[in-house]
């Protein structure tokens, strides 16, 4: 048995950059004499620690099958660029039909590998999977004892999805007396939410707050009741709990066989965003974007001939999409200065739909929607083609109105809908997770329906009387201050907003109001970088007034 060392130094709070930690190896610093290699080791140490990688440490059962367990961690955490070490407390022989044998690690043996990891390894946080027995869960909670780290998160994994169990009842009880005092969240399905409550029935998403609370009042810090499996519902629906509010996290429920090792790959992710140092909560919605990406992504892929197979963790290797990097994650500051062109005016001034986006850019607009009404397809499609990479090297995202092909085929990263065009949950089907989505919406309940059908903002106009958009009702302020505090979704003024009035709309600091949307402003105008760079100036100075 290797010798055991003293726990590591815990992580500075200031990490040094990168350029530093090289600076350490510059030859400049010692140009002629080559360290002796206790000097040298001694360098390796500082640096290692000066640009250390986040570390998750699994303590989970391993999957033949590899779709889930330590497998489907190892993989998740690889994806989102943490290190992860494993500890395996059970060795299952598992397909995509089910699992044949299980086979657990004795105590010692687990307590061995932990003691290896944690003595040596800089750890930043463990997850934890298939604890097949009390005293394994024992071993672990000593070995977190001796062996602190920043976060424990608990996948209390006791039943596989194919039905068979996975730790016995025994387990139950030190779970909740010993390991959940300790964690910092707890990821239970409702199965397991049941199970850990003593097999109370749950139904609801009332059902799944009260189950989240009582489970909170068993120790863990956060936690996350995971709704996948409720019956009758379109969208999957998580509910988190940090002992004071309840937060609804909706995802797309993504049509596929390919579900096995969801549970374990969504709390490995969870451990490899705190790893890196995200919040609970930026965690939690992060590992869902991610597990809802990659199935996403593998919907389709065949592996095995049972009725649950496993999906690709590392779909972003493959995905042109995301090689592109156009799989934008949505940032709401991004609607602070949406630019949305118009054809006719384009024309009337003489310019194409490139040179209007490039201007656009360059006077600070911070995304862009193509809004080419009487373009014809081939036309369109090929001037989109050439926004997208003019976008793409500014970064900012790119919309095109209304035409879901030609933003399939442009690569674009999303589409704005209004409420006569394809409803935002049959453009999400079509566009998958990792694209933007807007919605026109003028009432609460529009502004709730986009919010259901999975919509990321809502255009919300218009705002003063516009000839850019024929027969549209004017809200006025009131008009938009209702939808805005009834939205659950950030929103962007459109209709009627220029240089005079802009100020005015960004003053009313309403809740969710993250920028305003304009046509004729920009584009029916001479100099586009100079009417953009304008209304950006204006548009900060209100936000720094309000
Ligand atoms: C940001 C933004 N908000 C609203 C609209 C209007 O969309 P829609 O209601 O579909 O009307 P058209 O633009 O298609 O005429 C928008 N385009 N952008
Ligand atoms: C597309 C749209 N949707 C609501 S108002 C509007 C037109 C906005 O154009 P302008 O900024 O020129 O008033
Ligand atoms: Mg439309």
């Amino acid at each position: 048995m290797a010798s055991v060392q003293p726990p590591p130094a815990p992580l500075a709070p200031h990490r040094p950059s990168i350029a530093a930690a090289l600076r350490f190896y510059s030859p400049a610093v010692s140009p002629r004499v080559s360290p002796s290699p206790a000097a040298r080791s001694r360098r390796l140490a500082v640096a290692a620690r000066a640009m250390p990688w986040p570390h998750v440490l699994t303590v989970a059962g391993s999957d033949s099958g590899a779709g889930a367990g330590i497998q489907a961690d190892i993989k998740a955490c690889a994806a989102l660029g943490a290190y992860c070490s494993s500890v395996i407390t059970a060795v299952t022989a598992q397909n995509t039909v089910g699992v044949q044998g299980v086979h657990a690690v004795p105590e010692e043996f687990v307590g061995e590998q932990l003691r290896s990891v944690l003595s040596d390894m800089s750890v930043d946080v463990v997850k934890t999977g298939m604890l097949p027995s009390a005293g394994i869960v024992k071993v672990l909670c000593e070995s977190l004892r001796k062996f602190p780290v920043k976060a424990l998160v608990v996948d209390p994994v006791m039943v596989s999805t194919s039905g068979d169990t996975l730790s016995g009842p025994s387990t139950l009880t030190t779970y909740r007396d010993e390991l959940f005092p300790m964690a910092d969240i707890v990821t239970p399905n409702v199965k397991e939410a049941s199970k850990l409550l003593g097999d109370v029935s749950l139904q609801t998403i009332s059902d799944m707050r009260s189950a989240a609370e009582s489970i909170y009042k068993l120790g863990p810090k956060y936690v996350l009741v995971k709704g996948g499996d409720m019956p009758d519902s379109t969208d999957a629906i998580d509910v988190f709990f940090d002992g004071k509010e309840f937060i609804e996290l909706r995802g797309l429920r993504i049509k596929t066989r390919n579900t096995h090792g969801t549970g374990c790959t969504l709390a490995s992710c969870i451990a490899a965003e705190l790893a890196k140092g995200a919040s609970m909560l930026h965690a939690v919605e992060a590992a869902k974007k991610f597990v809802e990406s990659a199935l996403y992504h593998s919907k389709d892929l065949v592996i095995g001939n049972g009725p649950q197979g496993p999906f690709d963790h590392l779909f972003s290797l493959k995905s042109p999409l995301y090689k592109m990097g156009s799989l934008h994650k949505f940032n709401p500051d991004d609607l602070f200065l949406y630019a949305v062109t118009d054809s006719g005016m384009n024309k009337k001034w003489g310019r194409s739909i490139e040179d209007a986006v490039k201007a656009a850019i360059e006077g600070g607009a911070t995304i862009v929607q193509l809004r080419e009404k009487d373009a014809e397809t081939r036309e369109f499609l090929e001037a989109a083609k050439t926004c997208v990479e003019i976008c793409r090297s500014s970064g900012v995202p790119l919309l095109i109105n209304d035409r879901i092909d030609v933003a399939l085929a442009c690569n674009a990263d999303g589409v704005h809908v209004g409420q006569s065009d394809m409803p935002a949950w049959e453009v999400r089907e079509l566009l998958g997770p990792g694209k933007i989505i807007g919605v026109s919406c003028k009432t609460p309940a529009q502004a709730e329906q986009a919010w259901k059908d999975g919509a990321d903002y809502i255009g919300c106009g218009g705002v003063f009387p516009t000839t850019t958009k024929a027969n549209n009702p004017t809200l006025g302020f009131e008009g938009l201050r209702t939808v805005c505090f009834a939205s659950k979704l950030p929103v962007v003024a459109i209709g009627g907003i220029n240089a005079r009035n802009a100020g005015s709309v960004m003053e009313l600091g309403l809740p969710n109001l993250k920028g305003v949307a304009v046509v004729s402003a920009l584009f029916d105008r001479e100099c586009v970088a100079t009417e953009t760079r304008s209304l950006r100036s204006i548009l900060m100075n209100a936000c720094s007034r309000s």
